[in-house]
C-alpha cells in the first residue's frame, strides 16, 4: 500500500500552484546593458542575438520601455574605442567620460531607476586585463587606488549601487572608506565574491571588445574547481563592507550560490553570464530548444538556488512573459 504519494500534490495547475516552492518576478532581474559612444545608433551583440550596444539616446529609450515592463534595476557596461584605452584605464574616473554621463543622464530623466555600475579597468585597459599590469603581472594593491578613483566618479555620477567585479583582494574595503570619505556612506557594494574564471565570458568580451590583450585571468578570478574558496572571498567582502554578495556564472555554480545563502544572511545575487545566455539563444535557433520555457527554468533555478537578484540579458524578455 502506498500511503504517500507526491503526485497528488501535483494532480492540477491549482494545486501545483499553491504548493510551488519558488516563485520569479520582475523584481528578481538586474538588465546588463551595453553603452556605445555616438548618436542613434544600435548594434546586436553577434554572439548574443537580441542584445544590442546602445549609444546613450538608444539606451534611454530602452530603460524607460523596461521600466514600462517592471524592470527596476539596470547595470551598465561601456564599449570603448582603443583610442580611449590606456594602460591606467584613466577613463573610468574621467568626470566627463561616456559612462559618467550617461550614468547621471539617465538618473536625471529615470530617478527611480536603480542603477549598478561596474568597476574593473578592463573595459578601460589598453591590456584588456582587471588591474594594473607590470612586467606581466596583474599588481594588486596599487590597482585599488585605480577603482577607489572609478567608484568615486561613479558614485558622484548618482550611482545607486558600485559593482566592482575586478576580484583583487581588499578592494571592497577600499572602496567602501573611498566613498564614506566623500560622504556617499549611502551608495551600497555589490561585490563580485566569487568570480570565477570561466569560459561562459566569452560573447560578453565580444560586446566590449574587452578580451585580455595576454594571458588569461587566473592569478584574479577563482577556480572553477573550488567552492570553499568562494567562502573565504565572501567573508572577506562582508567584513569589508559589502551590501550583497555576487556569484559568477550562474548555471554552473549553483552549489556555490547555494552554499553562499547558507552561509551570510545578506543578499546573494547571481551573474547569469553571457554565454549562459549565448548558449540557449543558439540552441533555440536550431530548434533544439524551447526558448521560453528553458529560459524560465534556469532563472527559477538560479533563484531556487538562493539568489535574491539575477543579473541577466533574459530580463526584458522574461519580464514580458511575466506580465502575460
Ligand atoms: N564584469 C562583467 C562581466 O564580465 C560579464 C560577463 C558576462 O556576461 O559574460
Ligand atoms: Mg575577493
Amino acid at each position: 500500500m502506498l500511503t504517500r504519494r507526491p503526485r497528488r500534490n501535483r494532480k492540477s495547475e491549482g494545486i501545483r500552484s499553491m504548493v510551488k516552492e519558488t516563485i520569479l518576478t520582475v523584481d528578481d532581474f538586474i538588465f546588463p546593458l551595453f553603452l556605445i559612444e555616438g548618436e542613434n545608433h544600435k548594434e546586436e551583440v553577434v554572439s548574443m542575438p537580441g542584445i544590442y550596444r546602445y549609444t546613450l539616446d538608444l539606451l534611454m529609450n530602452e530603460i524607460g520601455e523596461c521600466l514600462d515592463l517592471g524592470i527596476k534595476s539596470f547595470c551598465l557596461f561601456p564599449s570603448l574605442g582603443d583610442d580611449k584605452k590606456d594602460s591606467m584605464a584613466t577613463e573610468g574616473h574621467n568626470p566627463e567620460g561616456l559612462y559618467q554621463v550617461a550614468l547621471s543622464s539617465i538618473k536625471e530623466k529615470y530617478p527611480e531607476a536603480v542603477l549598478m555600475t561596474d568597476v574593473a579597468m578592463d573595459p578601460y585597459s589598453s591590456d584588456g586585463h582587471d588591474g594594473i599590469v607590470r612586467d606581466g603581472e596583474i599588481i594588486n594593491d596599487e590597482t585599488l587606488e585605480v577603482l577607489g578613483k572609478m567608484a568615486l566618479a561613479q558614485a558622484k555620477a548618482g550611482a545607486d549601487i558600485i559593482g566592482p567585479s575586478d576580484m583583487m583582494d581588499g578592494r571592497i574595503g577600499y572602496i567602501r572608506e573611498v566613498l564614506d570619505d566623500n560622504g556617499y556612506t549611502d551608495v551600497s557594494i555589490m561585490s563580485y565574491s566569487a568570480k570565477y574564471a570561466s569560459a561562459f565570458y566569452g560573447p560578453f568580451r565580444d560586446a566590449l571588445d574587452s578580451a585580455p590583450k595576454f594571458g588569461d585571468k587566473k592569478t584574479y578570478q577563482m577556480d572553477p574547481a573550488n567552492v570553499k574558496e568562494a567562502l573565504i572571498e565572501a567573508e572577506l567582502d562582508f567584513v569589508e563592507g559589502a551590501d550583497f554578495l555576487m556569484v559568477k556564472p550562474a548555471l554552473s555554480y549553483l552549489d556555490v550560490i547555494k552554499t553562499l545563502s547558507e552561509n551570510f544572511d545578506i543578499p546573494i545575487t547571481a551573474y547569469n553570464v553571457s554565454g549562459e545566455y549565448a548558449m540557449l539563444k543558439a540552441a533555440a535557433q536550431n530548434g533544439w530548444l524551447e526558448n521560453d520555457k528553458t529560459m524560465m527554468e534556469m532563472l527559477l533555478s538560479i533563484k531556487r538556488a538562493g539568489a535574491s537578484a539575477i543579473l541577466t540579458y533574459f530580463a526584458k524578455e522574461a519580464a514580458v512573459l511575466l506580465k502575460k
